[in-house]
């Protein structure tokens, strides 16, 4: 029995775009999905009661940060990472590969593992596939990723034919050291960068190997989204039909729709609760920075078509007033809304897809936000 399955429900006859359910020890979320993310063992600024409030039924939260602060032996101690944040939904950890490469300055990449200096303290760091499995083992995730190399965009096809068949050789060492699979899912990820060769050759090391699902990686790292798409499209038809397919560190709302036009049943991105923290929001009409002076006696809601409890009970005048005084409770409305928005987006997707319109869906959706079509 593996902690995670896949339940396909249908696909649109309009796209390739896939209804589905995910199940997992911590319960089911239906695909496709958005997952907030929540790094330190928190989806920064909202609570877990919100969060299920929500219907966020995943989240995601990092191996690389949580190993630094405050320690997975901690975290182990509690009882696991669900125990200890109060979040008994389900949780999906990223392997720490790429936090090396994006937030570490020195890092010596060798077939063992990544030496690097802890972005915080300086001091010299080792993380392997092994330690990276450890670690997941210890916060008790319901879905781990396996360890990875995400290289830079771009890179050349050398380099990257290189670390594709390292990260697959990196994948086979995480399935040997991965400890509880009927608890825990492991998902190994896609390399290959812009080389439709390399994410061929990635896709198929992986899908003999089996895992219970599988994420694309290197993507959304710079690239123009015409090549993330084209390697959607090159992709996603490699991966079995009947396990999930993640599409790593996206996105905005018109790369989720694209993703899931592609094929792509979950995501995962800082941007709502990031820019929710600068004061901006995303609205069916497009992005709203709600400190704007205009919005200084605007006594409406953030977006007048949606239906979650900030734009129930709130004004832009009140939550610019908050934002603009710097006032916590403002960033909580401001994050509050970016995520029930994406959260909602997807649902609008998945009733798309039952429907067989998510072309149609999207033609609209584009249109009314303001995405410039191609
Ligand atoms: C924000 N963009 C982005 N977040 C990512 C996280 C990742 N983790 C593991 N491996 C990846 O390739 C990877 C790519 C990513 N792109
Ligand atoms: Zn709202």
């Amino acid at each position: 029995m593996t902690a995670i399955t896949y339940e396909h429900i249908k696909t649109c006859q309009q796209t390739g775009a896939r209804l589905g359910k995910v199940h997992t020890p911590h319960g089911s979320f239906d695909t496709p999905a958005f997952m907030p993310v929540g790094t330190l063992a928190t989806v920064k600024t909202m609570s877990p009661e919100e969060l299920q409030e929500m219907n966020a039924n995943i989240i995601l939260s990092n191996t690389y940060h949580l190993w630094l602060r405050p320690g997975e032996d901690i975290i182990e101690e509690a009882g696991g990472l669900h125990r200890f944040m109060n979040w008994d939904g389900a949780i999906l950890t990223d392997s720490g590969g790429f936090q090396v490469f994006s937030l570490s300055d020195m890092r010596d990449i060798k077939e063992e593992g990544v030496h690097f200096r802890n972005h915080l303290s300086g001091e010299k760091l080792f993380l392997s596939p092994e330690k990276a499995m450890s670690i997941q083992n210890s916060l008790g995730s319901d879905i781990m990723m396996a360890f990875d190399e995400c290289p830079p965009y771009p890179a050349s096809h050398d380099y990257m034919k290189a670390s594709v068949e390292r990260t697959s050789r990196w994948a086979e060492r995480c399935l040997k050291a991965h400890e509880r699979p009927s608890e825990q899912g492991l998902f190994g990820i896609v390399q290959g960068g812009e080389y439709d060769d390399l994410r061929k050759q990635s896709a198929k090391d992986l899908v003999s190997l089996d895992f219970p699902g599988y994420a694309i990686g290197g993507l959304s790292v710079g690239e123009p989204k015409d090549i993330m798409n084209r390697m959607l499209e090159f992709t996603t038809p490699i991966l079995p039909a009947d396990k999930p397919r993640y599409l790593m560190g996206v996105g905005s709302p018109d790369s989720l729709v694209d993703g899931a036009i592609r094929g792509i049943d979950m995501f995962d991105c800082v941007l709502p609760t990031r820019i929710a923290r600068n004061g901006t929001c995303m609205t069916s009409g497009g992005r709203l920075v709600v400190r704007n002076a205009k919005y200084a006696r605007d006594f409406s809601p953030i977006d007048e078509n949606c239906d979650c409890h900030v734009c129930k009970n709130y004004t832009r005048a009140y939550i610019r007033h908050l934002v603009k005084c710097n006032e916590t409770f403002g960033f909580r409305l401001t994050t509050y809304h970016n995520l029930y928005f994406l959260i909602e987006l997807m649902k609008q997707v998945r009733t798309a897809i039952s429907e067989d319109r998510l072309g149609d869906f999207k033609e609209a959706f584009f249109e009314q936000y303001g995405f410039n079509q191609e």
